[in-house]
């Protein structure tokens, strides 16, 4: 069996599963936020179900409008907050704490082995700790508050191996971005992919979060990774509960295998329309952008912000271009506080904002007006995303900083 495949019998009790089977799993952890949490206190409350099945099961964060931009956002949040409250929900992160993907895993809400599922669709960011993280609807979500459980139907899974050292200027979103171009936005469609390989196996966690992150871009269920001693390391003091890692058997069947060797790759951007239309960063180098975004649960983390910190060191960022950076979670705001990066950033006259989502889906902050480009480190691109009428670029956070600094779409590797 594959990971999904062992990650999925055991949570249905179940020897073994083969894809397309249809299996009732245990969930192990459900998230809700407030951008899409209240249809399923509703769901509930209509159903007549007044408890969750388990509240220690259950987490409840705000992230995407934080602090509360209007009323709307206010009376969402307040009923949420009372809800989570109410139902002794122990996991509760208030506006304070990051986007959900960084601070489920820091607070040690998602182990290897587990079922996770979340209120959004880049909950398959936690494949890279070697659970399966799987976005689901708000309603659906309101059966599982209920339950306990929900029900998959076994995905294929596509083995991607990657081999080789990343050149220097080339990070693990140039390499996601790649991959992605080449298995296009549907290519993956509801089948789980495992990244495998030398390259992945030398990757930081961050890295491969990065990675698992935008499996759901081609259509995937969930992207994984084989947990090892970096995932043991990080989840060391942030949970008590015992790990239990699942692992690829050898002879495991897989739906396709797509190889690659990094060697030689080179930056990559993806344009505007749509997040599959990936180029080679020497294509699109000198197209005019007006702001640059460091951030969201793609690329804010610390490794994201030292790599545009290097870059922006001692520089001041273009006239005509505002860059706003957003560290993705508290912890992580700190860390980056404590190395002087938020100086450096400040100094190039960056904006910093507090951890959340900001504005990776044209939220309340550092919305772009039309005909306006931005060049950011998030996830998606599709036009209007970050504002009516305007367009996104997506590229790593070397190609964001060096593209501030230029005013228009930049190598950094000149910077480096
Ligand atoms: C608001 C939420 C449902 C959405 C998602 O599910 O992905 C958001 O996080 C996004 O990135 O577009
Ligand atoms: S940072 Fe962006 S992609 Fe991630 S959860 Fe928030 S809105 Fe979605």
């Amino acid at each position: 069996m594959t990971i999904i495949e062992k990650i999925l019998a055991k949570a249905a009790g179940k020897k073994s599963v083969t894809p397309g089977e249809i299996v009732a799993a245990n969930i192990d952890v459900a998230m809700i936020h407030e951008a899409t949490g209240m249809p399923t206190v509703t769901g509930l409350e209509e159903a007549g179900c007044r408890q969750v099945w388990d509240p220690d099961k259950v987490v409840v964060l705000f992230d995407h409008t934080v602090p509360a931009a209007d009323s709307k956002s206010a009376e969402i949040e307040k009923r949420l907050r009372e809800w989570a409250i109410a139902q002794k929900i122990k996991a509760f992160y208030d506006i304070k704490a990051g986007v959900c993907h960084q601070v489920l895993p820091e607070k040690g809400h998602v182990r290897p082995g587990e079922v996770v599922v979340g209120t959004d669709s880049h909950t398959c960011t936690y494949g890279a700790l070697g659970c399966f993280g799987t976005g689901i609807g708000s309603t659906e979500m309101a059966a599982v508050f209920a339950t306990g459980k929900l029900w998959f139907k076994v995905p294929e899974t596509l083995k991607i191996v990657i081999n080789g050292k990343l050149p220097v200027g080339v990070v693990s979103k140039d390499l996601i971005l790649k991959i992605l171009g080449d298995v296009t936005g549907e290519g993956a469609n509801y089948k789980s992919i495992e990244f495998t390989g030398e390259t992945i196996r030398e990757m930081t966690l961050a890295s491969r979060m990065t990675m698992c992150n935008m499996a759901i871009e081609m259509g995937a269920k969930a992207g994984l990774i084989e947990p090892d001693e970096k995932v043991f390391a990080f989840l060391s003091g942030r949970t008590a509960q015992a790990l239990e890692p699942v692992r690829a058997d050898p002879h495991a069947v897989y739906e396709r295998v797509l190889t690659y060797e990094v060697g030689n790759l080179e930056p990559q951007v993806s344009c505007p329309p749509a997040v599959d239309h990936v180029k080679p960063l020497q294509e699109v180098l000198g197209t005019k952008i007006h702001q640059a975004f460091l951030g969201s649960c793609t690329n804010g983390r610390l490794e994201d912000l030292r790599q545009a910190a290097e870059i922006l060191k001692g520089r001041k960022i273009h006239r005509d271009v505002r860059m706003i950076v957003i560290p993705c979670s508290a912890e992580v705001y700190l860390d980056a506080l404590k190395e002087g990066l938020i100086e450096t950033f400040i100094k190039a006259e960056c904006v910093i904002c507090n951890p959340g989502c900001g504005p990776c889906f044209g939220g309340p902050k550092g919305v772009l007006a039309a005909g306006e480009a931005c060049i950011a480190s998030s996830n998606r691109n599709f036009r209007g995303r970050m504002g009516k009428g305007s367009d996104t670029y997506l590229a790593s956070p070397l190609v964001v900083a060096a593209s501030a600094l230029d005013g228009v779409i930049a190598d950094p590797r000149k910077y480096m």
